[in-house]
């Protein structure tokens, strides 16, 4: 990379499947023109199937490039991240910067990037952002169950808005109405799930839940924590790549919050779209996870937080309850009301673990089991991204 900052040769992976189809006529007509403008080197490649940009990004040899840029959603640059905390060199390959050219359906993060610059969602902004080549570091999530792992730079969502989100896939026809439309349903017929949420608060925040006894360890909970034990048996067993960060389970104060929930959001970036501002406070590099969530909630306020999710002000709702977290452990249980039915756990629109005895058709096996706790945990900016110039 030139000393300005500027990429000269880039890696672009493109979706020519996400959103509504158009990230083959966005990379043609919107981004390529600006590309060779620029004098910038390329390698473009499309993506054939799920998961393919993970592959991509494990096995490219990344000492060609000085960024790989995705035109796609979310989805996409989350693959891409996997993929690079995957492969034995994992902590260059971390450092490769990111780039997003919203092509996707969900865009929440060229959206947050472009929000704090005060710039507004275009595709030609977030390019030029790219092409300038600031950058700004990104803290990347664990989401760990056992030995599984996945690593995360966005959202995870338990509750109201993962069954929005995974059980509305059915009205596709509908078009974005769909959300509204089964959103509407399910405030109808609003449901909640036992279980409950363990955390380590970030400074200023000490005072949310309950103290938790520390008596159960998170090895007695099928918890990988990262530890020098858990690190000797990922290098026997089936993990390579970075093991996630090391949580010293003693040092830490962990506090409690019972359910049943309506919904559990924790993001890490304040946009989870263009127009759902789910975690305004969030900040990209802040080392925490934030979390809003719904406990009881008359079904028509709940309507009413919907409402004012634009902006993100719903999480001044007495209703919500808003903090910060450095861990925080989902312990995800049955629907009030049923024995047998659990919720969905989305972690950046992949279903990581699914409880409602359903699997959606061609859906693949899910990553984690509903039931068991899974665990996250924050590495401060560990990935990088590239961004426009903060304000
Ligand atoms: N050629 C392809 N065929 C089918 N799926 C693909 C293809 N290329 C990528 N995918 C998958 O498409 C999914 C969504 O991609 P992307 O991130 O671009 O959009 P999104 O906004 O997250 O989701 P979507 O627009 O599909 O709702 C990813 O899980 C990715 O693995």
């Amino acid at each position: 990379m030139p000393p300005s900052g500027r990429p000269r040769r880039l890696f672009i992976i493109v979706n020519p499947y996400g959103g509504k189809r158009s990230g083959r006529n966005i990379f043609q007509n919107e981004v390529l023109p600006l590309i060779e403008a620029a004098g910038i080197l390329y390698t473009m490649q499309e993506t054939k199937h799920r998961l393919h940009a993970q592959e991509i990004a494990h096995s490219l040899d990344l000492r060609k490039y000085d960024g790989i840029v995705c035109v796609s959603g979310d989805g996409v640059m989350v693959e891409v991240v996997n993929g690079f905390l995957q492969r034995e060199d994992w902590e260059t390959a971390i450092k490769v910067p990111l780039g997003i050219i919203p092509a996707g359906t969900g865009n929440g993060m060229a959206q947050s990037l472009l929000h704090a610059a005060g710039e507004p969602f275009s595709i030609s902004n977030a390019l030029f952002a790219i092409i300038r080549g600031h950058k700004r570091p990104l803290d990347v999530t664990s989401v760990v169950q056992g030995k599984t792992r996945f690593f995360s730079v966005l959202m995870l969502t338990w509750g109201l808005v993962a069954d929005v989100d995974i059980e509305s896939e059915k009205y596709r026809w509908m078009g974005s109405a769909r959300l509204e439309f089964y959103f509407l349903l399910r405030v109808m017929n609003l449901r909640r799930y036992n279980g409950r949420v363990i955390f380590v608060p970030a400074p200023g925040y000490e005072e949310v839940g309950e103290p938790v006894e520390q008596t159960t360890s998170c090895k007695q909970n099928g918890i990988s924590t990262g530890s020098q034990e858990d690190k000797a048996d990922d290098r026997n067993g089936e993990t390579s790549g970075y093991p996630g960060p090391s949580i010293e389970e003693a040092d830490l104060e962990w506090r409690s919050l019972s359910g049943p929930f309506v919904s559990v959001w924790l993001g890490n970036v304040p946009f989870a779209s263009e127009d759902a501002m789910a975690a305004p406070k969030a900040e990209f590099a802040d080392g925490y996870l934030d979390c809003a969530i719904i406990r009881d909630c008359p079904r028509w306020d709940v309507l009413g937080l919907m409402f004012q999710m634009k902006d993100g002000a719903y999480v001044n709702s007495p209703y919500v309850e808003y903090f910060k977290v450095k861990a925080i452990r989902i312990e995800p249980g049955m629907r009030v009301g049923s024995s047998n039915k659990g919720g969905i756990i989305d972690s950046d629109g992949e279903v990581i673990a699914r409880g409602d005895g359903s699997r959606a058709g061609g859906e693949a096996e899910h990553l984690m089991a509903y039931g068991p706790p899974i665990q996250l945990t924050v590495d401060q900016g560990l990935a990088t991204i590239f961004s426009p110039k903060s304000r």
